[in-house]
C-alpha cells in the first residue's frame, strides 16, 4: 500500500536521510524506531508530504506523495512532533478548521468531529482555548485532528507523549481500533509501545534504515536456556548429539548442584524439536531438569544496540538462572 523507495533528505550538507526503502501494506502498525536525531520525523514529515524527498518516492496505493499531495492528504492522518495547534483558537474552532482542510463538509463534518471528540475524551474541554490546555490534552486535540475523516494511513510521531497511564492505554486502544481499516506508522521511545502495539519494526540509525522486521522475528534469538544439574563435561559431550548446538556457556553456576547454561544454536528454527531432544538426553542419563525455554530477544538492548554494525542478541537469562 505504502512504498518508499531511496528517501534521500539532506539540511544543507548535512544528510539526514539516505537510501531508505520499504513497504508497508495495508492494516500493519509499523514503529520507527532510532536514537535521536536518527532521522525518524524527517522521514514522517516525508511520508505526509510535509517535506520534501531530495531524492527518491513515496507512493500510495500507487499514487505519487508529491505529485498528488492534496489528494492523499485528504486520506491521511498526521500527528507531527510539535503540534501546529494555534494557541488562540478553542478546541472545537480548531476540529472545525482541521475538517475543512481535509474536505470534510456539511453533516459529515459535525459527525466527524462528534466522533473524534469522544473517541479521544476532550468533550469538557471543547470550548477552552488551546494556550490553555496540558501538554496531554493538546496531544489528544493533536490526535483528533489526526484521525479526522478516518484516513487510511495515520503517521503519528510520538503519540502518547505527554499522556497519563489510563490515557496511553486508552491511546493504545484508538490506534488498534484505527488500525482496523487502516495502515498506522508510529515513532516512539518507549518500548513498551512498540511491544503492545507494533505489527513491524524498522529501526534508523543515522538517517538510514538498518533493520526491517516483524516484531517474532526480531524478538526470537537462536538461544535456548537450560537449567539441570548435568555437569558441563557432561552437557558438552551429551549435547554433541545435537548438530544445532553450536556453542555451549555456564550462565550461572552459584546454585550448584544446578547450572544454567546457555546453548548458542546454529539456527533459530525448530527450537521446539532441540528443546525435546535436550530434554531427553538430560532425563534419559538420569540428571534433573529444572527449566528449559527458548529465549526471547529484549527489545530494549535491541534498541540500546542499533547504531553497533551487528545487532547482537541480549537475552534474558535472568528468569531461567
Ligand atoms: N530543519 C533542519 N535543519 C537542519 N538540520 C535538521 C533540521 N531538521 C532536522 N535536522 C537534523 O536532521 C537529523 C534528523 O532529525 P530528526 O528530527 O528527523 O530526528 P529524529 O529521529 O526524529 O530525532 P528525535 O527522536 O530527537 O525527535 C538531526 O541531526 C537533526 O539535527
Amino acid at each position: 500500500m505504502l512504498q518508499v523507495t531511496a528517501l534521500e533528505r539532506r539540511y544543507g550538507d548535512f544528510v539526514a536521510v539516505k537510501d531508505v526503502n520499504f513497504t508497508i501494506n495495508h492494516g500493519e502498525i509499523v514503529g520507527l524506531l532510532g536514537h535521536n536525531g536518527a532521522g525518524k520525523t524527517t522521514i514522517m514529515k516525508m511520508l505526509s508530504g510535509y517535506l520534501e524527498p531530495c531524492h527518491g518516492s513515496v507512493t500510495i496505493d500507487d499514487t505519487d506523495l508529491q505529485n498528488n499531495l492534496k489528494k492523499i492528504q485528504k486520506n491521511l492522518g498526521y500527528l507531527p512532533e510539535n503540534l501546529p495547534i494555534y494557541p488562540e483558537m478553542t478546541v472545537i474552532d480548531y476540529l472545525d478548521y482541521a475538517a475543512d482542510l481535509k474536505g470534510i463538509e456539511g453533516h459529515k463534518k459535525h459527525i466527524e468531529i462528534r466522533r473524534v471528540v469522544v473517541e479521544t475524551d476532550i468533550s469538557e474541554k471543547l470550548t477552552a482555548q488551546i494556550s490553555t490546555l496540558s501538554r496531554g490534552y493538546k496531544q489528544r486535540v493533536g490526535v483528533a485532528q489526526a484521525i479526522l475523516g478516518n484516513p487510511k494511513l495515520l503517521i503519528m510521531d510520538e503519540p502518547t507523549n505527554g499522556l497519563d497511564p489510563s490515557q496511553t492505554q486508552h491511546m493504545r486502544e484508538l490506534i488498534r481500533a484505527v488500525s482496523n481499516h487502516a495502515t498506522v506508522i508510529l515513532s516512539t521511545h518507549i518500548m513498551q509501545e512498540v511491544e503492545a502495539l507494533c505489527d513491524r519494526v524498522l529501526i534508523i540509525n543515522d538517517g538510514h534504515l538498518i533493520v526491517d522486521k516483524k516484531m517474532s522475528e526480531l524478538k526470537s534469538s537462536n538461544v535456548i536456556a537450560l537449567k539441570t544439574d548435568m555437569p558441563l563435561a557432561q552437557v558438552e559431550e551429551k549435547l554433541k548429539a545435537i548438530q544445532s548446538v553450536n556453542k555451549i556457556k555456564v550462565i550461572n553456576a552459584k546454585d550448584a548442584p544446578a547450572n544454567v547454561y546457555q546453548l548458542t544454536l546454529g539456527t533459530a528454527e525448530n527450537q521446539e524439536d532441540i528443546c525435546a531432544q535436550i530434554a531427553k538426553i538430560i532425563l534419559s542419563n538420569d540428571f534433573n531438569l529444572y527449566a528449559l525455554q527458548t529465549v526471547q530477544r529484549d527489545l530494549e538492548s535491541l534498541f540500546r544496540d542499533a547504531g553497533q554494525s551487528e545487532i547482537e542478541s541480549k537475552e534474558e537469562m535472568t528468569n531461567v538462572a
